[in-house]
Formats: structure tokens, sequence, C-alpha cells
């Protein structure tokens, strides 16, 4: 099993002393190529930690991160941005694109702060977004799209190049329903088709259908885990 995201005794405690908030508390989580893991739980159970960590933007407090074989705890800042640029696609509800840039400048931009020729980071970028669907909107700006299309640039940005893990924190929010579904199948596909790992954060359990697996934070403890689907209400119907 090729597991791209290998998580293991995760702690991340915030602050010391009294004030000390223990974000995470010993989870392990591995998540193979191909594999699509949603993690839910209540408001403030950890849930944006782990995908902090789990993509070199925050550092455990103990505990390992293992990202294609390469512990974050053992590579320098420099190595960790690196790892960041090219094996690591995140998405967030916000979708946090760069308005004066356009779609096609949006996507290309992590390949060209790593080094990649412009020419051939603008090819990737137009193959990225034709991926998901918006190949023409490439010279369009953010603020003249939909949020269901940015969302797509947003998509295509974490995918571009040679990602090996996907890393999704509420991409849906911003969206309604339809064409958050739609979102949700596109990191499917991804994941599918191309042997990405993902890990979806969401509260919405029909979306946590999407995945392969759902995983259950409380209090920064994984408290349970379950196969797809319906596993997943009767999980969360128990720990209410
Ligand atoms: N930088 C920080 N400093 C102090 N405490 C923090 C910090 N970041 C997170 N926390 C705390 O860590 C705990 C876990 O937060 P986290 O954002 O991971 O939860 P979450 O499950 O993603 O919540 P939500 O669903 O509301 O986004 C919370 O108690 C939060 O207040």
């Amino acid at each position: 099993m090729n597991v791209i995201l290998d998580i293991r005794n995760l702690t991340r405690t915030h602050g010391q002393g009294e004030q000390a908030v223990h974000a995470l508390r010993g989870v392990d989580l591995a998540v193979p190529a191909g594999e699509l893991v949603a993690v839910m739980g209540p408001s403030g159970s950890g849930k944006s930690t782990l995908l902090t960590c789990a993509g070199g933007l925050d550092q455990p407090t103990s505990g390992e991160v293992l990202v294609d074989g390469n512990d974050l705890a053992t590579l320098s800042r420099n190595a960790v941005a690196a790892l960041r640029r090219r094996r690591i696609g995140y998405v967030f509800q916000d979708f946090n694109l760069i308005p004066a840039l356009t779609a096609a400048e949006n996507v290309a931009l992590p390949l060209e702060l790593d080094g990649t020729r412009s020419r051939t980071a603008h090819k990737y970028a137009e193959a990225a977004l034709a991926e998901v669907a918006i190949g023409d909107l490439a010279d369009r700006f953010p603020d003249d799209m939909s949020g269901g299309q940015r969302q797509r640039v947003a998509i295509a940005r974490a995918i571009v190049g040679e990602r090996r893990l996907l890393l999704a924190d509420e991409p849906t929010g911003a969206l309604d329903s339809e064409t958050g579904e739609a979102v949700l199948q596109l990191l499917r596909d991804r994941c599918d088709q191309h042997g990405i790992a993902g890990v979806l954060v969401t509260h919405d359990a029909r979306h946590a259908a999407w995945a392969d697996r759902v995983v259950y934070l409380r209090d920064g403890v994984l408290v349970g885990q379950s196969g797809p689907l319906s596993d997943a209400d009767a999980l969360l119907q128990e720990s209410h």
C-alpha cells in the first residue's frame, strides 16, 4: 500500500500551562494513494489543525507527519516549503485566489514560485483548468467569476503539477449545494484517476458520503471511523 500521508501519534498544543489548548491529542491517520478520507467533528475538535499539520503549515508539538515518505520534522524550512509547493495542494472555503491575477496566473503561481519557467507553468495551468472544465476561463479575473468557478480555479491550483496530497478544508462552504456536489465530484475523480490521497474536512454528512472513509474527531482525539455513507450517519448519531 502506497501511503501518501502518514500521521503518527500527532499532538498539537497551543499555549502553555493553564492556558494550554490541546488541539490534537495523539492522532494516527494513514491515507494511501487514491483514497479520499473525510474528517468530521464538532467545532473546535481539531479538524483544521489536523489539516495544517498534514500540510506542513503548522508544526506538531509531538508525533510525526510523513508526506510521500518525507518526515516533515527532519526537513529544513525551505525543504518543507518546496514539498508544499510540489506535492501538496490546498483548497479552502474562501478560495484564497489573488484578485489581481487571472485564473491561469493564479494556478501557475505555485509552479513559478518553485522555479518553473513562466511559459511551462502556464501550459500546466491551462491543462489543470481544462481538467476542472473551465479551460475557457483562463484569462478571466476571480472577481468576474461565480463562486463555483472560483472554487474550480482553486482546485486547479491545488492539483497543478505533480501533487500527491490534496487537503480540502470545507471547500464547499461558500457554494450552493449543487455546485458543492460538483466540486466534491472533482476531488473524488482526482483521487480515483490520479492516485492522489485526499483529506476533506466537512460538517456535512452528504459531502462526507463522497469519501472512502470517514474519521471523527472529538476534543483532539480520533473517536471513530467508518466506511462511506450510511455508516457515517450512524456514527454521527451515536456521537451526539
Ligand atoms: N493559533 C491558535 N492558538 C490557540 N488556540 C488555537 C489556535 N488554533 C486553534 N486553536 C484551538 O485549537 C482547537 C482546535 O481548533 P481547530 O480550528 O483545529 O478546530 P476545528 O475542528 O477545525 O473547528 P471548526 O470546525 O470551528 O473550524 C480549538 O480549541 C481552537 O480554539
